[in-house]
């Protein structure tokens, strides 16, 4: 009897780490997978290179750091699944390279995001982070002084995608001035305007807001040279990634007075588990509200973050579909029930599509569906045939030696 060609399904470990939501399991479990290690951390890297070894899926959040050394352990993976909205935490090329789509949620957790936000600029404009503090110490400073309403005040806001423009909304039904700056030409939405650069937006705002992602252009956005240009006794809020904020010079000009206050909830150093020690230039100082990377930890977000992710690998895994991978030719597929479907993951370098249909051609077996999408270094095809379980063997033998050819799988 011909050997079985496709993987089957209770043979598929998928490992999900950092306390991704219970929905992600239940996900796996009804679309039928029985493998599922989880974890409430991230692994320490020398566990995780044994783990990730045996994996076929993984599911992390921005913790666990997937490099492309670590990817070069993980021999079995298809595909990763980023139980957040940012992946960098992903090395996305080296993942593309070795065949590894990597799927996020961009938007499961964008309100809860933006509704923290909002509540940190009401926080600090009233000087609530230093009048708790006080209180906390048995103090008592009934004031006004610089208290303030947010009504009428201007919230700059630094990339203005998703999360950016949500707060937007919020604060404008607040009766905030909103202003924001980005790289991308942007629709303002409701009153907000576009400032004519992040200069004129740090000069103008009460409150700054921090929502891109990081990335080369991004990393110490703001360092001591954007804090001077800001509002004397202005505030900053960040929570889009740490490494977007000079922490030392923020910490000295939140020292200073030069800033009112802050809220931070990103580092560019965070503890890797609960519990762990948290270090920072801005521990101890009263007029900073400081949050453990919970931005869009709340349990409405991390439900629908299961869902959405898991659903997302799950299709890529039963059916091939690549839609909104963020790193790979996306493919969105039909079913294909009765058919063979081989998937092919190649270097994207010029007659690959010949060669692969040269071997259909030669083993006389017809094509039911071909679809192909390709990246600058990557091409993805995938192929209907009717074949029969022996054709189907040396079929995807041949389309894996095809050189260039960086991963084949095959779904009955
Ligand atoms: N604290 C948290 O828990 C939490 C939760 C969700 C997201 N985040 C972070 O927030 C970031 C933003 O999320 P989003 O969903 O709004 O992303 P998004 O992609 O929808 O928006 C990012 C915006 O930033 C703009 N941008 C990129 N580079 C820029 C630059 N150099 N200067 C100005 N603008 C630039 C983009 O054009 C885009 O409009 C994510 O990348 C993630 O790192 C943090
Ligand atoms: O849940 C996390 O660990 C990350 C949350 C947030 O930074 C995101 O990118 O979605």
């Amino acid at each position: 009897m011909a050997k079985k060609t496709s993987y089957p399904k209770s043979d598929i470990r998928v490992l999900l780490l950092e306390g991704v939501s219970q929905n992600a399991v239940d996900t796996f479990r009804e679309a039928g997978y029985s493998q599922i290690e989880v974890h409430d951390k991230s692994l320490p890297e020398d566990e995780l290179k044994r783990r990730i070894a045996e994996a076929h899926i993984i599911g992390i959040r921005s913790r666990t750091q997937l490099t492309a050394e670590m990817l070069a352990e993980a021999r079995r993976l298809i595909a990763i699944g980023c139980f957040c909205i940012g992946t960098s935490q992903v090395d996305l090329d080296a993942a593309e390279l070795l065949g590894i789509p990597v799927f996020n949620a961009p938007y499961s957790n964008t309100r809860s995001v933006a509704e923290l936000v909002v509540a940190e600029a009401i926080m600090l404009m009233r000087g609530i982070p230093q009048k708790s503090a006080q209180c906390h110490r048995g103090g008592w400073s009934k004031s006004a002084a610089g208290s303030h309403e947010v009504r009428g005040k201007t919230i700059g806001i630094v990339g203005y995608g998703h999360i950016g423009t949500q707060v937007g909304l919020i604060a404008e039904a607040l009766g905030m001035r909103v202003v924001f700056h980005d790289i991308e030409a942007k629709l303002s939405l409701g009153n907000a305007h576009a400032a004519a650069g992040l200069d004129d937006l740090l000069a103008q705002s009460d409150v700054v807001t921090l929502h891109v992602p990081e990335t080369p252009a991004t990393r110490d956005m703001i360092g001591a040279s954007q804090i001077a240009s800001m509002r004397p006794g202005a505030h900053l809020i960040n929570a889009s990634r740490g490494k977007v904020v000079d922490i030392d010079a923020l910490a000295g000009a939140l020292q200073s007075g030069q800033l009112g206050g802050a809220a931070v909830d990103v580092f560019p150093v965070e503890p890797k588990a609960n519990g762990d020690l948290f270090e920072s230039p801005l521990v101890g100082l009263d007029n900073v509200i400081l949050t453990p990377h919970i931005g869009g930890s709340t349990l409405e977000a991390q439900d629908n973050i299961g869902l959405e992710v898991a659903a997302k690998l799950v299709r890529y895994s039963d059916n091939g579909s690549t839609l909104s991978a963020v790193n790979f030719p996306e493919v969105t597929l039909p079913g294909h029930e009765g058919s063979l479907r081989l998937l092919h993951i190649h270097r994207n370098v010029p007659g690959m599509l010949s060669r692969v249909n040269e071997i259909f051609s030669q083993a006389g077996v017809n094509i039911d569906g071909q679809f192909l999408r390709t990246h600058p270094n990557v091409g993805y095809v995938v192929i209907d045939v009717a074949a029969t379980d022996a054709q189907a063997v040396q079929l995807k033998e041949q389309l894996a030696a095809i050189p260039g050819t960086l991963r084949t799988r095959s779904l009955v």
